[in-house]
């Protein structure tokens, strides 16, 4: 049996942040989502590092751009097939984790705004429990960290109001859900106030950054 599997899922960046469509022209949103999936996947590395419970790093993705990017950075690329969505690619992505004999697998969006090692070692940093989900929700009700044993016994629900569906769809099937309150995993960059926010308060995203 080998480590936990954590995947970014990740979009074609030209058809990504939509939701940043009145304050940013297309090729901004796409350089803008490119550059905070790169900073996820450095950060995840980083904890990787130190981490005692090895995990590997994947990608689901369609693109080619976002493919060659992971490549680049020695991560793998899960091809995404048509999928209908985030879910779809989820759903892949455990799938494909199954094939290879990982024995749980962790979800985190490629455009967190801040994750700090700490959180990340947090969430990731534990020992395989075949009962217990780890659910930790976005600022805005979604599911900014979702931690599961593989194989999949419950689906997945991305989409508004996910946290509380993730955590209802593991209790229905018999798995025990944490939520643990990680601050820097609630903030992920969807619409124009969470850019404000990274934008104005660079001090802040920088301490959170450094803090131990
Ligand atoms: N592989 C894959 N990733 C997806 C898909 N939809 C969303 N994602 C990724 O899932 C994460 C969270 O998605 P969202 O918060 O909706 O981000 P987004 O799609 O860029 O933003 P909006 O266009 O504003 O909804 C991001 O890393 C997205 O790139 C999909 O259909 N396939
Ligand atoms: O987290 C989720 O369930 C959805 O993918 C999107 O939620 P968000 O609005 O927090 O990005």
């Amino acid at each position: 049996m080998s480590a936990r599997l954590v995947v970014v899922p990740m979009k074609d960046p030209a058809r990504a942040k939509t939701r940043l469509g009145a304050v940013l022209p297309p090729a901004r949103r796409a350089r803008l989502a490119s550059l905070l999936f790169t900073r996820v996947l450095h950060r995840l590395q980083r904890a990787q590092a130190d981490a005692t419970h090895p995990f590997e790093i994947a990608t689901v993705t369609a693109s080619p751009a976002i493919a060659e990017l992971a490549h680049g950075l020695g991560v793998r690329v899960i091809p995404e097939g048509a999928t209908g969505g985030l879910n779809g690619a989820i759903r892949q992505a455990a799938g494909w984790a199954v094939l290879r004999g990982h024995h749980g697998m962790a979800v985190l969006p490629g455009d967190l705004a801040a994750p700090t090692q700490r959180d990340l070692l947090a969430l990731l940093d534990r020992p395989a429990d075949p009962d217990r989900v780890v659910i930790c929700a976005s600022a805005d009700g979604g599911t900014n960290a979702l931690l599961l044993p593989l194989p999949a016994r419950m689906d997945f629900h991305y989409g508004p109001g996910s946290f509380m569906a993730h955590c209802a769809a593991a209790r229905a099937a018999g798995l025990d859900p944490e939520t643990p309150a990680l601050a820097s995993l609630r903030h992920d960059i969807d619409r124009q106030e969470d850019l404000s926010a990274l934008l104005t308060h660079p001090l802040r995203a920088t301490l959170a950054e450094v803090r131990p």
